[in-house]
């Protein structure tokens, strides 16, 4: 998906919300467990009940892979579950020595290697160049690249002042801009760093920005929106657990399609600020 196609889904379902299959084997509800794919068949119910309101879709890895290749196969029948107008996040962090990097890239893009083409996949970017590269080299295809996490250990080294004054997250910025551009590279900026937002904005203008810690972790959609926000909306904001865990009763799917179009409605407001 183009980062035009992007923004036009966003002006039709007046939503920039990513909704997170953070898909844990022990919360999902009981009256599912009996079935061939639990896992499957509770990210169905979910994308039934949410596609309508969201444009993304985010599985975060660590929930299929624990499972091994039964969770792998879960996540290969999600991929292709989810419809073709939303933007699909392997939320993987991945980011490694250049010749690895390319069969992670593989892995994630490569329906022909692997079964799967997401169109991103979160890195990590510390091993710098190299590591990112071969994930640029597909076509069509996004880096989502780590750069202001939410988490309280985003402090140890994210916010760490490099002798040039800049602090190592810009420095990811900044650099990252010789590797990709707009229409290939986001960054992850967590809901919780809205104090950086404008500061960050100043690096990187036009990207998008991938961000979760809205919901379970507190963040503020409001403040992500009116210091995130560009002139493409420029936002993916994720929410996970505050959604797909709405309920662990057999109405999840449809409290989740309740707390999604909250989410939606308050991003159609936002909207209108641009
Ligand atoms: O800085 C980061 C980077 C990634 N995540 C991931 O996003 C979701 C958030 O889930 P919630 O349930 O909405 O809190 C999860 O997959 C994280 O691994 C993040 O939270 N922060």
């Amino acid at each position: 998906m183009t980062k035009a196609e992007l923004f036009e889904q966003i002006k039709i379902k007046k939503s920039y919300l990513c909704v997170g299959l953070d898909t844990d084997i022990k919360k999902i509800p009981e009256h599912l467990l009996g079935l061939e794919d639990p896992i499957f068949e509770f990210n169905k119910a979910i994308i039934d009940a949410t596609s309508e309101f969201c444009v993304s879709y985010k599985p975060n890895i660590a929930f299929y892979e624990a499972l091994g290749p039964r969770g792998w196969e879960s996540l290969r029948k999600t991929l292709d579950y989810i419809p073709k107008d939303c933007f699909s996040i392997a939320d993987a962090k991945r980011g490694d020595i250049g010749n690895t990097s390319s069969l992670y890239a593989r892995a994630f893009f490569d329906e022909t290697s692997s079964g799967m083409s997401f169109d991103s996949v979160t890195v990590a970017p510390y091993m710098g160049a190299d590591s990112v590269q071969p994930f640029l080299e597909f076509k069509n295809k996004w880096v989502i690249l780590l750069a202001l996490t939410s988490n309280v250990g985003s402090q140890d080294f994210e916010f760490s002042e490099l002798s040039s004054g800049q602090k190592l997250f810009e420095k990811v910025l900044e650099k990252s801009q010789e590797w990709g551009n707009d229409e290939n590279m986001m960054y992850v900026v967590g809901a919780t760093q809205t104090e950086s937002l404008v500061g960050i904005r100043k690096i990187v203008p036009e990207h998008f920005l991938l961000i979760p810690g809205v919901g379970a972790q507190g963040g503020s959609l409001e403040e992500v929106s009116k210091y995130g926000m560009n002139s493409t909306c420029g936002l993916l904001v994720n929410s996970s657990r505050a959604i797909i865990y709405a309920s662990s009763g057999e109405d999840f799917a449809e409290k989740a399609r309740i707390e999604t179009q909250k989410v939606q409605a308050e991003m159609e407001i936002c909207l209108d600020w641009i």
